[in-house]
């Protein structure tokens, strides 16, 4: 597999090499050169394979450095059912992302694509426990150790530093917004006391900590010696790894492969509907990936009008769908440059336009124009919108639905076609958004056994200003290198 960056670096990494990387050297993404292609028959094939052997099936084709037997011994140890069950009582596990159907709507199923019965009750748990795993065999066979910058608005930050805890040569800096995540969020990671991970609260918002992440990441020198590496959807391996629940979802809404299904994500940094857009273009029969905003509506006003302008952090607003309060997508940098037909030179200018120029305007561009055979389609939701559709989807069909996933559900339901099974990705467990659902529902929502006073514990931060320099000198001080 040749990795290339989005923004031209063509470094020749091999697939432990990016994982290790994070960010290319330019400061653009890692992608593969090409898109393997998954035909029907394949597809077929893998029909009723275990989450484990499907996700080995994925995997390899992207993992090109890491012998078969290792990669599957990687892929059994992460993808069991014990480790996948938080939360849940059904009799699934053993799916992994099972689907929870919903009922038909205007004259197709609507479901959703369960994948947040992880350790930390969101999504980030599918690719993150397999990061963690990833990192300990590589650093190990290198022996190397690494020290992972992070930033999260809520649930990165908790599913890595559960993925890494007691890992050895690893530790975690994670930066979080400073009041804006929920009290469910805050404990699940400041209340870890492991001597690895370090919590950093930054008065600021996700995109100013993100932009400290790939700060430390330009600094290459820097990022030498202290062996800075990244959990965040800018690193290709988390992105990958997300593939394979489309791939999962697909494999289980379906009987043959000539049908097609559509799945809306719950979109912030564009990092799971970007895996969507990959499995998609690998062969995926997708019909739609309906991208779901909150009021940061970035994205959805890209898709509507050609017009990408990312908000300052003062423009982004702290709604109730608090892991969605992102203005600058990291990963739409990664369809951006497939839009402009894998232009690296054009990519690299158009995301040097969003830092100086604050956007670009593809409105009139012929790439614009072709975005309908991409799949993509957008819609946004607020909090009365949420609130409504907690309430509808809890009276209809008794299942409550988490704030984020909700946002889904609404710009789902606005984007059915009929006889196209529509799944909608289910983000994150409504416990960590209790305040939200009391509002909705009356009542708080169920709390798993492992998370019973959580936020009682003692909570273990440091705050600092949105500041690149403090945050370097943070890290190296307790990297010692
Ligand atoms: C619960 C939840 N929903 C949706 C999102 C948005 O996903 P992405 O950033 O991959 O677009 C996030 C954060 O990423 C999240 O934590
Ligand atoms: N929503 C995320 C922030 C985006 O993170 P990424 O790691 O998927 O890029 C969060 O909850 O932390």
């Amino acid at each position: 597999m040749h990795y290339i960056s989005t923004r031209g670096h063509n470094a020749n990494q091999t697939f432990s090499q990016i994982l290790l990387g994070g960010l290319a050297a330019d400061g653009g993404l890692y992608l593969p050169s090409k898109y393997p292609k998954i035909t029907p028959a394949q597809l077929d094939a893998w029909r009723g394979l275990s989450y484990a052997d499907l996700a080995f099936e994925v995997l390899s084709l992207y993992c090109d450095d890491i012998p078969k037997e290792d990669l599957k011994a990687l892929v059994q140890k992460t993808y069991t059912a014990q480790v996948y069950c938080n939360g849940r009582a059904d009799d699934r596990a053993e799916d992994i992302t099972p689907i929870h159907w919903l009922g038909d709507e205007q004259g197709t199923r609507l479901g959703l694509l369960s994948l947040s019965n992880g350790p930390t009750l969101a999504f980030k748990d599918m690719a993150m426990q397999l990061l963690g795993n990833l990192f300990e065999y590589t650093l190990n066979k290198q022996g190397q150790e690494l020290n992972i910058l992070g930033a999260t608005s809520g649930d990165t930050g908790s599913a890595a530093e559960y993925a890494m805890r007691g890992k050895k040569g690893v530790r975690v800096f994670m930066l979080s917004p400073n009041g804006k995540m929920s009290p469910f969020q805050v404990a699940q990671m400041y209340s870890l006391q492991d001597e690895n991970i370090y919590n950093i609260a930054i008065d600021g918002v996700f995109d100013d900590a993100q932009d400290i992440v790939k700060g430390v990441s330009n600094d290459h020198a820097y990022k030498a010696r202290h062996k800075i590496g990244t959990v965040n959807s800018i690193n290709w391996a988390r992105v990958v790894a997300q593939v394979v629940y489309y791939f999962q979802g697909y494999l289980l809404a379906t009987k043959t492969s000539h049908e097609k299904v559509s799945f809306c994500v719950p979109s912030g940094n564009f990092g799971n509907v970007c895996a969507g857009h990959i499995a998609r273009m690998m062969g995926l029969p997708i019909e739609k990936l309906v991208v779901a905003t909150n009021e940061n509506d970035v994205l959805d006003e890209f898709f509507k009008t050609g017009i990408y302008r990312a908000r300052k952090s003062a423009e982004t607003f702290h709604t109730t769908s608090p892991s969605m309060d992102i203005s600058k997508a990291s990963n739409f940098e990664r369809f951006v440059y497939d839009l402009v037909g894998q232009d690296a030179a054009r990519t690299a200018q158009m995301f040097k336009d969003v830092e100086t120029k604050g956007g670009f305007d593809l409105s009139n561009d012929p790439a614009y124009k072709d975005i309908a055979k991409y799949g993509f389609v957008s819609g946004k939701s607020t909090h009365a919108n949420r609130l409504d559709t907690i309430r509808d989807i809890h009276a209809k069909y008794s299942v409550l639905i988490d704030t984020h996933t909700a946002d889904g559900v609404k710009v789902a339901r606005e984007n059915l076609q009929k006889d196209i099974p529509m799944l909608v990705l289910e983000t994150a467990l409504p416990i960590k958004f209790a305040e939200t659902i009391e509002e909705a529902i009356g009542r708080a929502p169920d709390r798993p056994a492992s998370f019973v006073g959580i936020e009682d514990k003692p909570q273990r931060v440091t705050v600092m200003p949105a500041d690149l320099n403090q945050v370097k000198d943070f890290v190296a001080k307790h990297t010692g290198l």
